[in-house]
């Protein structure tokens, strides 16, 4: 597959990390700009593809984003999309206790557990793993396994079959 350059929109600094480190073996590169999109209420594919659209209209060229869920089995996927202002409101050592009336912990894929590892992005210390939270893993190895991980695979593979 040829280089592809894409415009990459995000206005979080710990995602754009992960995704550079992803991507660095791939034939994709990354132009980064620190743009908060406006994101709509909706399912994950809407608020991705709106997303998206805006991104365009900045941008006017290629761009990649990214909209992260966090879905809770006895929430019946809430937080979802929303988890960003539930983080925000209670912290990531509160954040447990949103599950504290529920036997069921379980969140797509792994478990909500209370605060483990450092702190910095988002809830990686709360969202447990094969006996690991994220944020307890190193980098290279919550890359491999990771939400991110998988969809930048995906990406990276109709990219190559779209050269
Ligand atoms: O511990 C984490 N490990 C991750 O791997 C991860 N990926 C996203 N997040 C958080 O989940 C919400 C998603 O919202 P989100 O997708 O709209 O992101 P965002 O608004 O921060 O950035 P962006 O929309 O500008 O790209 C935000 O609170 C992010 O901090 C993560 N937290
Ligand atoms: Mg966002």
């Amino acid at each position: 597959m040829a280089p592809k350059t894409l415009n990459f929109i995000t206005g979080n600094a710990n995602k754009l990390a992960e995704v550079q480190a992803i991507l660095t073996s791939t034939p994709v590169q990354l132009k980064s700009q620190a743009l908060d999109v406006v994101e709509i209420q909706g399912t994950i594919e809407e608020i991705s593809r709106d997303k998206a659209r805006r991104a365009v209209d900045e941008v006017k060229g290629p761009v990649l984003v990214e909209d992260t869920c966090l879905c809770f089995d006895a929430f019946d996927e809430l937080p979802g999309p929303y988890v960003k202002w539930f983080l925000k409101a209670l912290g990531v050592q509160q954040f447990h206790k949103l599950l504290a009336g529920f036997e069921d912990k379980s969140a797509q894929a792994g478990k909500i557990v209370e605060a483990r590892g450092p702190t910095s992005f988002g809830w990686d210390a709360c969202f447990e793993y094969e006996g690991q939270t994220y944020a307890e893993m190193p980098k290279a190895e919550k890359n491999q396994i990771s939400h991110r991980g998988k969809a930048l695979a995906k990406l990276v593979e109709w990219l190559s079959k779209e050269a």
